[in-house]
């Protein structure tokens, strides 16, 4: 699914306002219906529906308050206790919002004007009754920082024991950069409309907008589909279409050969790990490529792997170039960097395998250390046989030579201009993981939760990328699918462990799992 900016919205907004001759009034009642439908959806109903029950509605003064002041005349008809807090003077609503100001005032709902602090007991009560909080604050018309009237009921929204879905995005978080200046309403489902907005999985937004719901409010599809837009969000339906088909006649020669350049004394797990990730995500050869002092001790490890034991008694030495050239005559993809150390002999490796593998190549890790030592590198692949690079911010930003503060207030922009620049796949690992493409498309995964901060997993996306290039597929859904796949098998975890506690292994041990699921999902809809 396509990911917009405010602008982006607003011109497929318009483009079906215009072409359609379809009225904002209409597209307005759509949007609050679908936050109506998801209310009834998120509160338990009693026999009695959504009868008797609590809603507090906080409304702005633009167009995200005309959808608040449209969800509470529909509340009240469900026969719900409507109380409307309008942060505005009535007559700053325009438009769309005041024509469902004049509506809610005919229905018998109750509304006040907060003009300060007078009202903050009547509000606390209210919010403390509410089974429902509805945020029609701001939308996407927000610039900066909330103002500080709102902030201070923001915080009190943010202590209410209801259910709190916000409008479009939670407000207070910037649509275009999901940017959180104090503070921001901190929802547990975000109804957003036409398409969803890259605040949503940028900047702090992930935190503040719960489940994600997207509504179309009767957008035409051919407008949600607008081949202008290039940022994606990853659905299942997308990532099913990437897993390669396996023939009845396959072997491990035709599922592919892969080679993992990985491991130093001390980190023969990195290299254990990635193996792991490459034979869960069905990879039909592997072998791994570590120096002398460590080999024996990871063959014996990863018994399914061929371990071959390179130049290099802790690290791998310059000499080592020579088994990783050997070894990868026929291979289909390579992968360097897992636990390799910091060892500055690997650069000229490193240099050999740019200028000389034909195969799309992985770095990971250690070996982005080391290129961003001499970035310059990169340019010897110049867009040969597929480039990726899975860069967590802190090596995005040595390779970028910037804070890590720098990259993730700009992952997006950043993400996709290198990606560009350095002719590769950019995965920017983080909460969103970024898959940024050469032709500069940027896909946002959903997948995946905090229990992956923990070391190792890395190691096993490098793994599972290798596994998908050697089986064939190209570097950019090699990488969507490793990502994707890896959050999902993490996410599987966490219905056991929640969000800690499961190790690197486990996540790569549940590929397997979350993939036929997947594949398993697609089948039961082809069936109806
Ligand atoms: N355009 C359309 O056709 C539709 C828009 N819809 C809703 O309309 C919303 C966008 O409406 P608007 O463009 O009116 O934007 P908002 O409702 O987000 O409000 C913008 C208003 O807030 C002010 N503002 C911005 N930043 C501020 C700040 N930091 N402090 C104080 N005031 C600030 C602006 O000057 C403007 O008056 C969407 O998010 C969505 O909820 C929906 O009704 C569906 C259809
Ligand atoms: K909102």
């Amino acid at each position: 699914m396509r990911v917009v900016n405010a602008e982006q919205m607003r011109q497929i907004e318009e483009k079906a306002i215009h072409h359609y001759g379809i009225p904002s009034l209409l597209l307005m009642e759509n949007a609050a219906w679908a936050v109506v439908e998801e209310i009834r959806r998120c509160i338990p109903k009693g026999k009695e529906g959504l009868n008797g029950r609590k809603a507090v509605i906080l409304v702005g003064k633009g167009n995200n308050g005309g959808d608040g002041l449209a969800v509470a005349r529909h509340l009240v008809f469900q026969g719900m206790d409507v109380t409307v807090l309008v942060f505005a003077a009535l007559k700053e609503l325009k438009g769309d919002a005041a024509l469902n100001l004049h509506l809610f005032q005919g229905t018998t709902g109750k509304l006040f004007v907060i003009e300060g602090e007078k009202q903050r007991r009547l509000t606390r009560l209210a919010l403390a009754q509410a089974d429902v909080v509805i945020d029609a604050l701001f939308g996407i018309g927000m610039r900066g920082a909330l103002p500080g009237l709102i902030e201070e009921y923001v915080d009190e929204v943010n202590c209410a024991p209801g259910w709190v879905v916000s409008i479009d995005i939670p407000s207070g978080v910037e649509a275009n950069t999901g940017k959180v200046y104090r503070t921001a309403v901190r929802a547990q489902t975000t109804v957003t409309f036409g398409l969803p907005k890259w605040g949503l999985f940028l900047g702090e937004g992930p935190e503040y907008c719960g489940r994600v719901v997207v509504d179309p409010i009767s957008i035409p599809e051919s407008y949600l589909v607008e081949e202008g837009i290039s940022t994606f969000v990853l659905m299942d339906d997308d990532v099913r279409d990437m897993i390669p088909i396996r023939h009845l006649k396959g072997h491990k020669g035709t599922h592919g050969k892969g080679i993992l350049v990985a491991g130093s004394k001390g980190m023969s797990g990195a290299s254990v790990l990635a193996g792991k990730g490459a034979l869960r995500s069905g990879i039909g050869l592997l072998q791994i490529v570590a120096p002398q002092g460590i080999a024996k001790e990871v063959d014996a490890s990863i018994t399914e792997a061929t371990v071959w034991s390179a130049p290099g008694e802790d690290f791998l030495n310059e000499e080592a170039w020579h088994v990783v050239l050997k070894q990868s005559e026929k291979a289909k993809a390579l992968a360097a960097g897992p636990g390799l150390g910091e060892n500055i002999e690997f650069i000229s490796v490193l240099e050999e395998i740019l200028k000389n593998i034909s195969c799309p190549i992985v770095l990971d890790a250690d070996a982005l250390n080391l290129i961003a030592l001499e970035p310059g590198l990169l340019s010897l692949r110049n867009g040969r046989g597929g480039l990726l690079l899975t860069p967590h911010p802190g090596e995005m930003a040595r390779l970028c030579q910037c804070s890590v503060e720098d990259i993730e207030r700009n992952r997006l922009d950043i993400a996709v201009a290198k990606a560009v620049e350095w002719e590769a796949v950019v995965v920017l690992k983080g909460s969103v993981t970024i898959i940024a493409s050469p032709d500069g498309r940027a896909f946002f995964n959903p997948t995946g939760n905090p229990g992956l901060g923990a070391g190792g997993t890395g190691d096993v996306l490098t793994g599972s990328i290798l596994a998908w290039l050697a089986q064939g597929v190209s570097p950019l859904e090699a990488a969507c699918l490793g990502v994707y796949l890896h959050g999902k098998a993490a996410d599987e975890l966490a219905k056991e462990f929640g969000w800690s506690g499961f190790t690197a292994s486990e996540v790569a041990d549940q590929i397997p799992k979350v993939r036929r699921a997947l594949e398993y999902k697609g089948l039961e809809g082809k069936r109806g």
